[in-house]
């Protein structure tokens, strides 16, 4: 709640507003029954039509003007939740989108998604309830009870005893509901999950004909939260039908003994009329207090998950000159003896039974780590290209990761232009390379902003880069040209031509450092030589490293690294490694064949 209540604080004043004028508009429904009390008891006896007319109107405009106090604090209390909401958003994406990869790893991305989309709803519809209905459900239960015990004693103190029950059922009942609802947006995340692979991979779960497998995972989560929605549910749905109970029980008593009273003529109908609106009010008012009660459980749930994120400390701040490492070494990239393991997720997303807070400052510390790259050695010269190559699941992107800081080496050193990459600002390093990364994302936009993505970048370089990149042919094709909208992950275009609209991204803006991570594995032997030849000739400066499954795509590089198991089993040129290293040797055989040994 604290984390809700930090981002009101900024509209202290409209959130008074509304609390006052709901206030007001409370205070006059609670009126209305006194007015009908006075006009029955008081009024209708003297016969006069005239004042009988004139009670009337009191209460149609007092009704009238209710409502309009109502609707005016509904409305402003609507845009106290949307600007709060959309700032809790706002800050939330922030965080996300510049979280570390293993903050990204440790808290996945169906749950930021799920963070970003229905914790953030829980989060607003609390915000907005709690501003009018906060006010108005205690107003009407004390107001309801003390108006009663104005009129009559007796017939109140049947509800002086009724209410306390009824507030200690719903308190009771929402402390339970709060960590069910912990579940509930847990198991949303699961199916999120599930959602995202298989949405994101129609095409194979189609071509296997796997829909079936599909539904039945997604069946399967799908049930789990069910359940989970149930139990809190069932819980959370407990204190209105017993507050019915207990109200109408309450009712029927002050029935009887008012009509006994107004058979003895100790009691006026009037009261008994004012006493069953005044009952009405009073049970609308423990079931506005109960949705008040249940909103906050599912919002306090949903505010410590978005909290865990927002709050989540940057452990990828730039070091100072005195932490960091120093070399004299005048290489462009320097990786130095590098030993790094990721953190494995898996041990945290079972442990379902503790509150995201307790999980998220847990997540980074005692996970299990598999070494996945084991002293990594190798420096470039500013200009250099260098090719790694190895078997699937060797480490080759790990390197990459390492390299533009998205994770920090456990042991060893790494450095760019003379500086250890852990000191340079993140925007600063990252403008230093263009990079495509395997399954790269096209988004749905134009391809000339899917090319130039945001930078400062003309026309003319646009077109520059993807003619390098040899996609300024079927761009061309188009009638709208660089106009042509891509769909969501550039489904209306072929593989080879997502991968050459991202290589133009990356080449867009005449980077220092271009990395093409497995990025030409869907262009044919020609196209990908082309490529080669364009970068070498038009990008000279750039220090260019490849990553490839394919021989063809690194063998002319000035140096290559050949990888097995997170560690560099061969390292020269092409001709280097075919005299000296096994494996390098055995891959040239199978993708080039026998005899051109
Ligand atoms: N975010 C991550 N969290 C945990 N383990 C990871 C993560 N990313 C990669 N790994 C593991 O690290 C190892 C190296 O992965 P990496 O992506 O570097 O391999 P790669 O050589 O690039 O593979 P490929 O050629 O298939 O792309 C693999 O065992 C992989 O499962």
């Amino acid at each position: 709640m604290k984390f809700i209540f930090s981002y009101l604080k900024k509209y202290q004043k409209l959130v008074a507003a509304v609390m006052i004028i709901k206030l007001m508009g409370t205070l006059g429904e609670l009126m209305l029954p006194y007015v009908l009390e006075h006009l029955v008891d008081e009024v209708v006896p003297t016969r006069s039509i005239r004042q009988v007319f004139l009670w009337g109107g009191v209460m149609i405009l007092l009704a009238v003007l209710v409502r309009q106090l109502n609707v005016g604090a509904n409305r402003l209390s609507v845009r106290v939740a949307k600007e709060s909401i959309f700032e809790i958003r706002r800050d939330l994406f922030w965080k996300s989108i510049n979280l570390s990869g293993n903050k990204l790893d440790g808290f996945g991305l169906p749950s930021l998604n799920s963070r970003m989309t229905s914790d953030s709803y829980n989060v607003q519809s609390f915000i907005q309830s709690f501003q009018s209905l906060g006010i108005r459900a205690p107003i009407m239960l004390i107001g309801g009870i003390v108006i009663t015990l104005t009129m009559d004693v007796g017939l109140a103190s049947i509800l002086c005893i009724l209410a306390p029950i009824m507030i200690v059922v719903v308190v009771f009942v929402s402390m339970k509901g709060i960590p069910l609802y912990d579940k509930v947006q847990q198991s949303i995340d699961h199916i999120v999950r599930i959602m995202r692979e298989n949405i994101t991979g129609i095409r194979v779960v189609k071509a296997l004909s796997k829909e079936d497998y599909g539904t039945r995972r997604f069946g399967g989560a799908n049930h789990q939260m069910a359940e989970k929605e149930i139990k809190a549910g069932v819980v959370m749905a407990l204190p209105g039908p017993l507050m019915t109970l207990i109200l109408n029980i309450g009712l029927t008593i002050v029935v009887i003994i008012g009509a006994v009273q107004v058979n003895n003529g100790v009691t006026k109908p009037g009261v008994i009329l004012a006493f069953l609106t005044y009952f009405n009010m009073i049970l609308m008012g423990v079931m506005a207090l109960n949705r008040v009660f249940m909103l906050m459980s599912k919002a306090n749930a949903s505010a410590s998950r978005i909290a865990a994120v927002v709050g989540t400390a940057d452990d990828m701040v730039p070091l100072s000159d005195k932490e960091a490492f120093h070399t004299k070494r005048n290489e462009y990239i320097i990786f130095e003896h590098v030993n790094f393991s990721y953190g494995d997720e898996s041990d945290v997303k079972e442990d379902k039974d503790k509150s995201p807070k307790e999980v998220s400052s847990e997540w980074f510390d005692g996970m299990n780590r598999q070494k996945c790259l084991e002293d990594i050695d190798f420096s470039m010269k500013k200009g250099a290209s260098l090719g790694i190559i190895g078997a699937t699941g060797c480490g080759k992107t790990t390197i990459i990761n390492l390299l533009m800081r998205f994770y920090d080496a456990d042991e060893g050193r790494i450095f760019i232009d003379g500086k250890d990459v852990r000191t340079y600002d993140k925007d600063e390093l990252h403008q230093m390379f263009g990079v495509v990364f395997q399954n790269d994302v096209i988004f749905a936009d134009s391809l000339k902003e899917n090319i130039s993505f945001g930078r400062d970048v003309s026309m003319q370089e646009i077109e520059g880069a993807a003619a390098n990149a040899k996609a300024k042919g079927f761009i061309e094709e188009y009638e709208d040209s660089y106009d042509h909208r891509a769909v969501v992950h550039g489904a209306n275009l072929s593989g080879g031509q997502r991968q050459r609209v991202l290589i133009a991204r990356a080449l867009a803006a005449n980077p220092q450092i271009l990395i093409l991570d497995d990025s030409s594995s869907a262009l044919d032997y020609k196209t990908d030589a082309a490529l080669r030849k364009a970068i070498r000739e038009h990008h000279k400066s750039a220090t260019t490293i490849i990553v490839a499954q394919r021989i063809s795509s690194i063998m002319s590089l000035d140096d290559i690294i050949v990888l097995d198991e997170g560690r560099i089993i061969g390292h020269g040129t092409h001709q280097e490694l075919m005299a000296n290293c096994e494996m390098y040797r055995e891959i040239y055989k199978t993708q080039m064949g026998e005899q051109a040994v």
